[in-house]
């Protein structure tokens, strides 16, 4: 699996939200943070890469361009997460789960289903809301949900969009976890849209920062500089190395703008 971008352009009507970026191929097994200010268009840039929003230039995954792969193979190879929530509604999580991989995996046998049912519950900890409905679930509980539809059929082109936004600590810190190992376990690749720096940090081989229509840097987490952070973020840090040697950004103040 390899991914790349080529002189790529998406907008809204007649406005352009990212102009003509880039990125160089990202090999198997690859995690990377999609990172910028608000609005500076990482979501649109998950959706164009789904498919949900037109765009020009070229997106390959596998050598392939994803706009002339077959319907069939598409769905079955992507896995978008958006940023919204699951609905409440009064379906059982097991339910939306097995909806979510039945709709797109026909390749498998009900036993292959119910097994990839059975292992995403267990990876991502949540055998627990295995029978309970999604209308008397909390927020984060329902985000969970919604990563479990999408690793249940174990995509090789990961889309995830602010995945731990309702996460507390422990819950950020396991999805994180269980989206590395996906990633590596399916010799996938994963883009994770996030405003956590610091789990981007600590979980992601690659930082894509995004800046006003384009690409500000692609790096690794050692590459971060301060530089970075005032120019996409208009703030004065630092980035420090933590007592356990993983890169940390301190942010200390806004600059004017
Ligand atoms: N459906 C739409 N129609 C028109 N403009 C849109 C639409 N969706 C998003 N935009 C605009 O595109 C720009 C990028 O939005 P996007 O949601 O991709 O940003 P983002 O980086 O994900 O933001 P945030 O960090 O706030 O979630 C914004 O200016 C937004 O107003």
């Amino acid at each position: 699996m390899s991914f790349s971008i080529s002189e790529l352009n998406i907008g809204y009507g007649s406005r352009t939200v990212i102009a003509d970026i880039t990125i160089p191929e990202l090999p198997k097994g690859a995690v990377v943070a999609v990172v910028g200010p608000n609005a500076v268009g990482k979501s649109t840039l998950l959706k164009s890469i789904a498919g949900l929003v037109s765009y020009s230039g070229s997106i390959q995954f596998n050598q392939q361009a994803l706009s002339s792969m077959p319907r069939a193979e598409l769905i079955k190879t992507l896995g978008y997460l958006p940023q919204a929530l699951p609905q409440a509604i009064s379906l059982v999580a097991y339910e939306v789960v097995y909806s979510a991989c039945r709709a797109v995996r026909t390749d498998l046998t009900a036993e292959q289903v119910e097994h990839a049912i059975e292992n995403t519950f267990e990876r991502l900890g949540i055998r627990n809301l295995a029978l309970k409905r999604l209308s008397e679930m909390s927020g984060g509980q329902r985000q969970m949900v919604g990563l479990a539809q999408v690793l249940v059929r174990q995509p090789k082109l990961l889309l995830l969009d602010e995945p731990t936004s309702a996460l507390d600590l422990h819950w950020q810190l396991n999805v994180l976890e269980a989206i590395r190992k996906e990633t590596t376990h399916e010799n996938a690749i994963a883009l994770v849209a996030s405003h956590d720096l610091n789990l981007a940090l600590r979980f992601c081989d690659y930082v894509l920062i995004l800046a006003p229509r384009g690409v500000l840097a692609l790096v690794t987490p050692d590459q971060l500089t301060p530089e970075h952070l005032a120019q996409a973020y208009g703030i004065e840090g630092r980035v420090e190395a933590c007592s356990k040697g993983f890169p940390i950004v301190l942010a200390d103040k806004a600059l004017p703008r």
